[in-house]
């Protein structure tokens, strides 16, 4: 389990996380969601003790990071694929690393294996692409067999094949149960690799929640009625709660009324319906309106000031 309690950290002028707090349990595959900039990978970089928190503090199954004893035994992070030696092959790279820990060769060949590097584990990793490199990185997180996994945009490099390979690593891992806590700019990824999100804008949390209440909240959606009695049934609607928008003379946008709901109200008042579709708002819109709003209300002064947002998230 992964715990942050207030964690502060300022770059000069700058504030990359603010009074940020959460908790990342095992068995499932928790999102940390934000846009660029937001400070996912400071909180990282501070959850490994790579950097230093001005305020607050964080722990790893209930110790700071730099207080364990075996630390890849202990939590798998892949933060940087590029921080590899250029001039050693993967399995010398991975080698060297499991050999400060005391992990054996077999484990290397291992998870080789597991990422599908078995074949080019000879090769030099400087000449590795960029999916590759991630892979590698991803190796080396699993050397020690860790508990905790703290991924910093795994996906970054990958083709549509590497990316489909990793969701499901990241939620087998979970699924043996694991805590396995991934960064992603990406709303439309999270939402199918991810059960819990965790939704920072501006170093501040705006959602904490499991991916189907985020997805329920965020997501607006409105219904598209055909009809050829459509200025009766706008009534109709309207005074049964929903809000109609006319869209040509025969057709309507509703919201706050359901498809079920309009073909009821539709049957009810004898008016002929052409066709009631949902419209599924996109979830990347949403995320970016919320991640716009916490912009929006952190550049505006006022402390707290996201508390619209976080309303209700926990
Ligand atoms: N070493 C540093 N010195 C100064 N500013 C920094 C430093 N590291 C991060 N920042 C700033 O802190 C903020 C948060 O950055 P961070 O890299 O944590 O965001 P992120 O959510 O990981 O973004 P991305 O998805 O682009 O990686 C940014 O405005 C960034 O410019």
């Amino acid at each position: 389990m992964i715990e942050a309690k207030n964690l502060t950290k300022r770059y000069g002028d700058k504030i990359a996380v603010q009074d940020l707090s959460f908790t990342v349990k095992p068995g499932v595959v928790t999102g940390f969601l934000g846009a660029n900039g937001a400070g996912k990978s400071t909180t990282m970089r501070l959850l490994l003790g790579l950097d230093r928190a001005d305020e607050g503090a964080s722990s790893i199954d209930g110790r700071r990071y730099q207080d364990l004893e075996r630390p890849l035994s202990t939590v798998g992070a892949l933060l940087e694929a590029r921080a590899v030696h250029t001039g050693r092959s993967a399995y010398s790279h991975l080698l060297c690393l499991a050999q400060t820990q005391g992990i054996g060769k077999k484990r290397v060949e291992e998870v080789l294996s597991t990422v599908g590097l078995q074949d080019v584990a000879k090769k030099r990793a400087g000449g590795f692409s960029l999916g590759m490199g991630q892979r590698l990185g991803l190796a080396a997180a699993l050397l020690g067999d860790p508990a905790v996994l703290i991924l910093d945009e795994p996906v970054n490099g990958l083709d549509p094949e590497g990316i489909l390979w990793i969701r499901n690593l990241m939620k087998q891992l979970a699924a043996e149960g694991r805590t396995v806590f991934v960064s992603s700019h990406l709303m439309n990824e999270m939402a199918v690799t991810a059960e819990h999100l965790i939704v920072i804008g501006r170093g501040r949390l705006m959602a904490d929640c499991s991916t189907q209440e985020f997805i329920d909240r965020a997501r607006k959606d409105a219904v598209l009625v055909q009809s050829p009695d459509a200025d009766a049934l706008a009534q109709a609607i309207a005074r049964a709660g929903g809000v109609v928008t006319p869209n040509g003379t025969q057709e309507l946008i509703v919201a706050d009324l359901d498809a079920a709901r309009i073909g009821e109200i539709a049957a009810q008042e004898g008016l002929v319906l052409h066709g009631v579709t949902t419209q599924r708002g996109s979830l990347e819109e949403a995320f970016m309106e919320l991640t716009r709003e916490s912009v929006e209300y952190s550049a505006d002064t006022g402390k707290g000031t996201n508390s619209k947002v976080t309303g209700g998230s926990k």
